[in-house]
């Protein structure tokens, strides 16, 4: 028989599921043949069969052997790292993958088996999160914030005002933990009573025991001494590692000190749940009602909308009649000309006093308090290494769809430009308030002071991203820390830092945009004009929004839920959450971070990658996967393919289907909250 007939004759049995007659075939070319390429097609052949049969090793070898003589070919990727999936080697199997895409980047078989390992790794990691050891209140800090030294100071000298001096060492307490209660009721009522002197005083005269640590602070918090009752329960929590009552105290004694302030004429309050911080309704809210406003502590435009010029500040759109009409329509046609002028807002553009139209704003408001909190370090007339960073942002709408993501340089959707702004908010920050106390160069303290509204943000993540966007790395560390900028300004960031501050916004970042665009306010006014049918033949689409991505510090506190009974939406400036569905007092305050119309599979998958946190809200308990899973056991019916799941794209991919054995994979428990 001739090399094709036998081939031929191995792809029929393979066709049929006679993947060891195949197999033999194949081997037979291999073996027996010195035509490279029926060798290179039987050895394709084979591997899939051996793959087909379980024989998942020998299918690798057999696709290394591939790759080897074709390296341009991208079957061997996908075989190999179809098998190494099936065996569970995860991260072996991306990174074939990987190059395998690195030769055709739409190469379906690889494209096929990266969304069969994705849905392999998550099966894996639902199946681990449900003995999930994941606890906010553990992993989160109990360092003194910056400036409690001197609060201390004042709490002291309140309790002095009430004649006590001092306050009872944390080590005297001595156990008797009934007493310590009644002791603490009975300072309660004192309290209740208006008498606080006394109150404190009986706390001071109680018999302390182990338990008592806990009434101390509650005690401590009503009669607003933060501070006290934190100290008090960091000792506690170092005393006992077991109880988990004294930190969850602590951080809702934090929470409520530095939230307070944000939440005041809200109808919310932020407390500390085993979701980490969150929002509470502080009364009733009706559906349509606002919660709260918040203002962008750092923001900065999203790459793909940079052409569409906005006040890089506070967001509010620039666009003005030219942009969109084009100045010929503008110049030869006086008509038109007037009605558009009559009704498209003036929106002066004013430009920085440094590097020009390269920043822009839509006031001298917004262009000097940008320049005092953060663009006098940002501004390429001072620091010109900023420019590389100006440059990346605007090439980004060069890159073709497959390449949105430059490699080794940004991998998110969110500009680099808003971690720039916090290390510029930082270094400002500093200098200002080293200069309010007339020293030229900050201090560590001044430092650590100029960091702390940072720390508001979580930053979770569970792998590092130094590897993977080394030159964005690099890029930021000469930006900040070279010889162009004063020696005050400037500021070394760590490796460490660079990690958590990436993993600060990409946790909090949410996009906005301003709620009034020109467009729109045009639009809307013209349309009252009796002229208004003179503007139809040049209206085309809308154009695109500024869009932002900012982080705020209340709104950052929105946990999610697949079944979100708030929104966001834009409120200039920044933006303003609003109840869909009514929220109780005491109820928490849930967004939602994905689109939530995608499956349950897809959305914990979003979740997962862009959060870290495997959502159990009570939609994706309830939903399931599909009609062919149990939601409460996970079984799959037998025999019941439905288009769709996972089951029948398994089974479209490789034919059979998908096991269920899994090996845990990413584990997440070296999550940690990073301290900045
Ligand atoms: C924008 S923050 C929300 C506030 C956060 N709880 C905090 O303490 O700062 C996003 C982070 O909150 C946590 N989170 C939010 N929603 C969650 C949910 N439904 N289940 C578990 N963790 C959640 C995750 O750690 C996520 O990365």
């Amino acid at each position: 028989m001739m090399a094709t007939d036998i081939i031929n004759r191995g792809l029929f049995e393979f066709q049929h599921g006679n993947f060891k007659t195949a197999e033999q075939l194949f081997t037979k070319i291999i073996d027996q043949n010195d035509e490279e390429e029926d060798i290179l097609e039987s050895l394709k052949r084979r591997a899939t069969c051996l793959h087909e049969m379980g024989k998942y090793d020998d299918a690798i070898i057999d696709a290394n052997r591939v790759m080897k003589l074709a390296p341009k070919c991208t079957s061997g990727y996908a075989i190999c790292g179809n098998a190494l999936t099936r065996l569970k080697n995860y991260e072996d199997a991306l990174n074939t993958y990987k190059l395998g895409l690195e030769i055709d980047s739409n190469d379906e078989a690889i494209k096929n088996g990266l969304k069969f390992l994705q849905m392999e790794i998550m099966e894996n990691f639902e199946k681990s999160q449900k003995e999930s050891t994941y606890n906010a209140v553990k992993m989160s800090s109990q360092e003194p914030y910056p400036g409690d030294n001197e609060l201390e100071v004042y709490e002291r000298e309140i309790m002095q005002t009430w004649g006590l001096n001092e306050f009872p060492d944390f080590d005297m307490a001595v156990p008797d933990t009934q007493k310590a209660i009644l002791e603490f009721q009975e300072a309660l009522q004192l309290k209740k009573a208006g008498n606080d002197k006394n109150a404190l005083e009986k706390m001071r005269l109680g018999e302390y025991k182990e338990g008592f640590q806990h009434v101390q602070c509650k005690i401590l918090d009503a009669l607003n001494l933060p501070v006290h009752a934190e100290s008090w329960l960091r000792n506690g929590t170092k005393a006992d590692k077991s109880d988990m009552e004294m930190p969850l105290l602590f951080q809702n004694i934090r929470v409520k000190r530095l939230y307070g302030p944000l939440t005041e004429n809200t109808k919310v309050g932020v407390v500390f749940t085993h979701y980490g911080r969150a929002i509470q309704a502080a009364e009733d809210i009706k559906p349509g009602e606002n919660c709260f406003r918040d203002k962008a502590a750092v923001l900065a435009q999203t790459l793909d909308t940079l052409n569409v010029t906005a006040c890089n500040h506070c967001a509010k759109c620039l666009m003005r009649p030219e942009d969109y009409f084009g100045k010929d329509l503008l110049a030869k046609n006086k008509e038109v000309r007037t009605l558009i002028q009559r009704h498209w807002p003036y929106r002066p553009i004013t430009e920085c006093k440094g590097c020009g139209n390269q920043t822009v704003y839509c006031s001298t408001e917004c262009r000097d308090e940008s320049w005092n909190t953060y663009h006098q370090v940002l501004c390429t007339s001072v620091n010109p290494d900023v420019q590389q960073l100006h440059t990346i942002c605007s090439q980004y709408k060069n890159l073709s769809n497959d390449n949105r993501v430059w490699k080794g340089v940004w991998n998110a959707s969110y500009s680099p430009m808003v971690l720039a702004k916090i290390w510029a908010s930082i270094i400002c920050l500093a200098n200002n308030i080293a200069n309010q106390e007339g020293r030229q160069t900050p201090t560590q303290a001044d430092w650590t002071m100029a960091k702390s509204p940072f720390r508001k943000f979580i930053a979770y993540g569970n792998t590092s991203v130094l590897g993977i966007i080394p030159k964005m790395l690099t890029m930021m560390q000469g930006i900040f820390d070279n010889e162009n900028l004063p020696a005050h300004f400037r500021y070394k960031i760590t490796n460490q830092e660079f990690d958590g501050r990436y993993y600060q916004a990409t946790c909090n970042v949410q996009a906005f945009s301003d709620p009034a665009p020109p467009f729109k306010v045009f639009m809307n006014s013209v349309s009252k004009d009796p002229k208004r049918d003179l503007i139809v033949p040049y209206t085309k689409e809308d154009p695109d929004d500024a869009l932002f991505a900012g982080m705020f510090p209340l709104h950052a506190c929105l946990n999610h839920s697949c079944a979100n009974n708030v929104e966001v939406l834009d409120g200039h400036p920044g933006v303003l959450v609003r109840a869909r569905l009514p929220v109780k007092k005491g109820d928490e305050l849930f967004t939602t971070y994905i689109n939530s119309k995608l499956p349950r599979k897809e959305r914990r998958s979003w979740l997962f990658r862009g959060y870290n946190f495997w959502c159990h809200c009570p939609r994706c308990k309830f939903e399931g996967d599909g009609p062919d899973k149990c939601t409460e056991c996970d079984k799959v019916a037998e025999n019941v393919i439905v288009p769709g799941t996972a089951q029948h794209r398994a089974r479209k991919l490789h034919g059979r289907r998908a096991t269920r054995k899994f090996a845990i994979f990413p584990a997440n428990s070296n999550q940690e909250d990073i301290q900045l």
